[in-house]
């Protein structure tokens, strides 16, 4: 079951998955824009009808873990936050630096992510928040679920608008770390625009083969790591 490649074959993959992502995400952008005439709609339809067929001809099911990803590490190419290969990812590009215990991410959102008119969806806000939320405590080596997480939406995120998202792990007992987070335009950064809360807790390796036994796979990254 498990598409093995070897790391050449998997830099070239990757290459072509993160084209193929950034020409759905022009595509996405398009879709969620367009006002052209309904017969050009109908030909619209019938053209990504056929590239769901090309792209159908080999797929993995469900919880399978894509080839071009790394399981112990926990990078997943088509991640909705970070994902190179994913349609619907903003995409979030983050800096991790460890000896911080923080990460930054730099994204800007795009008219698929509104809410109200104009702004970012909160739940958007809330995703980019978890990420970094998780991350921080990732990358100074807590990986962990969230286990709780809250928001204070402190002003208006504006759509088109380059963010800084940052989060910061705080403390670590156990199994389980606290982090916190905010959101800021890259031009204006003393002005908190979100801010996020959240419980990390690392899977016991027990409950992590239960967890992930469906994705045939050794699943480190969520696991309390010694
Ligand atoms: C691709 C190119 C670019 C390259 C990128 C490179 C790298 C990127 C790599 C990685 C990216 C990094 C990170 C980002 C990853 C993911 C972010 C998304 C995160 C998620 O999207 S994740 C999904 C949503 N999440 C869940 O799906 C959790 C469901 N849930 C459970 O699975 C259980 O509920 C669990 C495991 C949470 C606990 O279960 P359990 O049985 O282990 O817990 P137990 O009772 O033993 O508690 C142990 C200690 O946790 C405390 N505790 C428990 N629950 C708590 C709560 N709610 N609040 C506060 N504290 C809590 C207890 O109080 C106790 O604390 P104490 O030990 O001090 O007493």
């Amino acid at each position: 079951m498990a598409r093995e490649l070897t790391p050449e074959q998997r830099g070239v993959r990757r290459d072509a998955v993160a084209e193929l992502g950034q020409a759905l995400r022009d595509l996405v952008d398009a879709a969620v824009r367009t006002e052209v005439p309904p017969d050009r709609l109908a030909e619209a339809t019938r053209a990504a009808r056929d590239l769901t067929g090309l792209l159908s001809e080999d797929l993995r099911e469900v919880h399978e873990i894509a080839s071009v990803d790394d399981p112990a590490t926990g990078e997943r190419w088509y991640s909705p936050v970070y994902g190179p290969g994913s349609p619907v990812a903003p995409p979030m590009v983050v800096q991790d630096r460890p000896e911080e215990r923080r990460c930054v991410g730099r994204v800007t959102v795009g008219k698929q992510h509104e809410g109200p008119p104009g702004l970012v969806h909160g739940g958007v806000v809330a995703t980019l928040l978890d990420h970094v939320l998780a991350r921080s405590a990732r990358a100074a080596g807590h990986g962990g679920l969230t286990a709780s997480l809250t928001v204070s939406y402190r002003r208006p995120v504006h759509l088109g608008v380059p963010l800084v998202v940052t989060g910061e792990l705080v403390s670590v007992e156990g199994r389980r770390a606290t982090a916190t987070a905010r959101v800021v335009a890259e031009d204006a950064p003393e002005i908190t625009l979100a801010e996020g809360e959240a419980t990390l807790v690392a899977l016991r390796a027990d409950r992590a083969s239960e967890v992930f036994a469906r994705t045939g796979r050794d699943v480190g990254a969520w696991t309390s790591r010694g």
